[in-house]
C-alpha cells in the first residue's frame, strides 16, 4: 500500500476471519463495490471495499496503485473493466491491520460493521447486486451439441484450430442461501484454487473457485503465467500422476502453450523458464498445465505483467486458435454474453504481489437465481456428447454447493 495514505482503524474483538466477513457484508450492504478472497494454497481470507467507487481502467500491473481488478471475457457497454481500487483492505490473518486509506464513506458503514463483526456470526445478506439486464440466455443440450458439429464441421475444413464454446445453466436460489457460507465452502473445498466473491452495484455478483492464473507478479518482481488446457474427470483410483492423455487433449493443451510462447516472442524475450506440461488436479478434474515464469528486471521488462496481460488475453483456453476467427465464431455461435466468465479477476499490488487469474468455475447471482457459466476446447476430434458432460462436470465445481442447498 503507499505510505502516505494509509491509516489504521481500531478493531472490534472479533476472529480475523469475523472481520473480513463483516466488511465485505457492510461493504456490500452501504452498496460499496466490495470483494472477498482467497489465494491459492493460502488460509487468509483477504477484503477489499472501493469507497470510491470502482474504475474502468486499470493501472499498471507494477504498481503503485493498489486494488482489485474484474475484467470481462470482451468488453462492452454492458461489461467494461472494473477496478476496485484498496480504499479499505484488510488481511483476514492475526495481527493483521485494517489499512483505510479514505475517509469518504457512507455514515452508516462503521457502525454497521461494528455490528455485524461483534456478534460473531454469519449475517445472512439478502441483497447483492444483478447485472442491469438479468439472466443470460440458456441452451438446451440439443442445441449446443448441434453448435459443437458446426465448429467442428468448420476445423475440419480447415477454417480455425481451436474454439472453446460455452454455456450457462440457471438454477432457482433457495431463499435461505447465505453466499459467505458458500465463499466459505468453496475456499475448504478447493484450496489449490483462487476463491472469489465480487459484488459491484450495477455489475453483479460473482463467486467463482478458478484453477487458472493469467498473471502473477510476486514480490521478488517475478513474473508467472500457465497454460492450462485438456479435461479429464479423476476416476476412483486414478492420481494426477496415472493420468493417460488422449492425442485430442495433448494438442488442445499445446495449443495454449504455443500461444503463450508466441507472445513472449513478440515481446522478443527469450530468457523465460517453461516447465511442463504436468497433470494438476482441479477440485474433481484433471487439466494438462505448463509453467512460464521470468525474473522481470533481470531479464530487462520492468513491466512485463502489464506488456504480457495486453498479449494474453483471451488465451486460447478461453477463446481458440487463431484468436480472431476463434473470437468470431464464438460470437456467431454462442447465445449467450459472457459477461465476466472467462474474463480475469483478482488483486493488484496488494501486499506488493499482483495475482490475476481467468474467471473460470464461477457462477452469476441474479435476485432469486444462480447462473453457472462453463465451456470446453473444441478440436477437430471433438465429440459433441463428451463436450456437453464436460462443461456440465466443470458447472459442478460451484453448483454442486447451490443443488445440496436447494434440495
Ligand atoms: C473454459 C474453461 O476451462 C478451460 C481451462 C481448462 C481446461 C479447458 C478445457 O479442457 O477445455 C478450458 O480451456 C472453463 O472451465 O469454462
Amino acid at each position: 500500500m503507499p505510505d502516505d495514505s494509509t491509516s489504521v482503524s481500531p478493531l472490534p474483538e472479533a476472529l480475523p476471519i469475523d472481520i473480513a466477513h463483516s466488511l465485505f457484508l457492510a461493504g456490500v450492504e452501504t452498496d460499496l463495490p466490495s470483494v472477498l478472497w482467497r489465494l491459492p494454497n493460502q488460509t487468509e481470507v483477504q477484503v477489499l471495499v472501493a469507497t470510491s467507487g470502482s474504475q474502468t481502467s486499470l493501472p499498471p500491473l507494477e504498481g503503485p496503485v493498489p486494488g482489485f481488478a474484474f475484467c470481462p471475457f470482451e468488453v462492452s457497454e454492458m461489461a467494461l473493466n472494473q477496478f476496485l481500487p484498496a480504499d479499505i483492505y484488510y488481511c483476514g490473518k492475526a495481527d493483521a491491520q485494517l489499512q483505510v486509506n479514505t475517509t469518504a464513506l457512507p455514515e452508516r458503514f462503521w457502525p454497521l460493521f461494528q455490528e455485524i463483526a461483534q456478534k460473531r456470526q454469519l449475517h445472512p445478506l439478502t441483497d447483492w447486486p444483478v447485472h442491469p439486464d438479468g439472466q443470460t440466455s440458456q441452451i438446451a443440450r440439443e442445441a449446443f451439441e448441434e453448435t459443437v458439429t458446426t465448429a467442428v464441421n468448420a476445423m475440419q475444413a480447415g477454417c480455425l484450430e481451436k474454439v472453446v464454446l460455452s454455456r450457462t445453466k440457471t438454477l432457482p436460489l433457495a431463499k435461505e442461501v447465505d453466499i459467505l457460507q458458500q465463499f466459505t465452502q468453496l475456499t475448504q473445498l478447493y484450496p489449490t484454487a483462487f476463491i472469489s466473491l465480487v459484488a459491484i452495484p450495477g455489475v453483479g455478483t460473482w463467486l467463482g473457485a478458478t484453477p487458472e492464473l493469467l498473471v502473477q507478479i510476486d514480490k521478488h518482481k517475478v513474473f508467472r503465467t500457465v497454460a492450462l488446457a485438456g479435461t479429464q474427470p479423476l476416476t476412483d483410483g486414478l492420481t494426477p500422476a496415472d493420468a493417460i492423455w488422449r492425442q485430442k487433449e495433448i494438442e488442445e493443451q499445446a495449443l495454449v502453450q504455443r500461444y503463450i510462447v508466441s507472445c513472449f516472442r513478440h515481446l522478443r524475450l527469450r530468457e523465460y523458464v517453461e516447465m511442463g506440461p504436468r497433470t494438476i488436479l482441479a477440485g474433481n478434474l484433471l487439466h494438462l498445465r505448463t509453467d512460464f515464469s521470468a525474473a522481470m528486471d533481470e531479464v530487462g521488462f520492468p513491466k512485463l505483467g502489464t506488456q504480457m496481460l495486453q498479449l494474453l488475453h483471451p488465451t486460447s483456453a478461453v477463446g481458440g486458435m487463431p484468436r480472431a476467427a476463434a473470437l468470431k465464431m464464438i460470437s456467431q455461435l454462442e447465445p449467450h454474453q459472457r459477461r465476466y466468465y472467462s474474463g480475469y479477476l483478482g488483486p493488484v499490488q496488494i501486499e506488493g504481489e499482483t495475482n490475476l487469474f481467468v474467471n473460470l468455475r464461477c457462477v452469476e447471482l441474479g435476485q432469486d437465481t444462480v447462473t453457472a457459466y462453463a465451456g470446453a476446447g473444441m478440436t477437430p476430434d471433438s465429440n459433441p456428447a463428451k463436450e456437453w458432460l464436460e462443461t456440465e462436470l466443470k458447472m459442478q465445481t460451484v453448483l454442486r454447493l447451490f443443488q445440496d442447498s436447494d434440495s
